[in-house]
């Protein structure tokens, strides 16, 4: 039996971090965030839909879809955003489907869904444990603004989109906190997978 694992925090919680850590040990990972830019290259099906919803002024000049433009507008309005979900996440979970039912057949004895959204989106029922990466909320703000280039406005504004990470924590079967080194962060990771017997 493949072990399925949901992977998910808040934007900015160090995801992408343990997910290297986990793909290092050979643990396969499927990333809802690159599939969610793969659904919406020119021409696929989400794409049309986001410009019939959204107009050609959120596209760039070879007819990509400009992400900062459309970020700026769907965390600013919720129904925008609901709008855009709406379209992106079917997609993105029958792809994910389709990969994790390759990985089985393939003999993995576990799969990592890393899903910011897991939560939000009520899709616990599609995994069997879910680790949350948690930071405090002063790292995550500040490890946004750094990554990304966003004033505070533009990182709170993301931040608030999303279900606090006190919250999540809650409804996890182990969490890790990324508030110390990244040593540290591994080290609570190999715990986790120990104890689950896929160490
Ligand atoms: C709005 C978009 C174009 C902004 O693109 P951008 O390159 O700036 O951000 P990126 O996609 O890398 O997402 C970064 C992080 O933002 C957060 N985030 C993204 N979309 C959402 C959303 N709809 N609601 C809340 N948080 C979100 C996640 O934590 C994600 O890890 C893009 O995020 C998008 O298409 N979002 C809708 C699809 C979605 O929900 N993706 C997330 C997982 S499926
Ligand atoms: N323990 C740590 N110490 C210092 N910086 C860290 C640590 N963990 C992650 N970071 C940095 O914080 C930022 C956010 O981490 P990461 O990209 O892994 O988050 P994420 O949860 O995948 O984000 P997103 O939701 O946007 O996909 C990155 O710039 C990363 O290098």
């Amino acid at each position: 039996m493949t072990m399925i694992i949901g992977l998910t925090g808040g934007i900015a919680s160090g995801k992408s971090t343990v997910s290297e850590m986990l793909k290092k040990r050979g643990i396969p990972v499927i990333d809802a965030d690159l599939i969610a830019r793969e659904v919406v290259e020119v021409g696929k099906k989400a794409y049309t839909e986001i410009v019939n919803a959204f107009g050609k002024e959120i596209l760039n000049e070879d007819l990509t879809i400009n992400r900062a433009r459309l970020g700026s507008i769907v965390f600013q309005n919720e129904d925008k955003r609901e709008k855009l979900n709406s379209i992106v996440h079917p997609e993105v979970r029958l792809e994910m489907k389709r990969r994790q039912e390759q990985l089985i057949s393939e003999g993995a004895k576990a799969v990592v869904l890393d899903i910011p959204l897991l939560f939000e989106s009520n899709l616990k029922h599609l995994v069997d444990k879910v680790i949350v990466v948690y930071t405090g909320e002063k790292n995550q703000l500040e490890r946004l603004m750094k990554r990304n280039n966003f004033s505070k406005k533009e990182a709170l504004s993301r931040i608030n989109a999303q279900m606090p990470l006190k919250e999540k924590v809650k409804f996890a079967d182990a969490v890790i906190n990324n508030d110390g080194t990244l040593e540290e962060t591994e080290q609570q990771l190999e715990n986790i997978l120990m104890n689950w017997g896929i160490g």
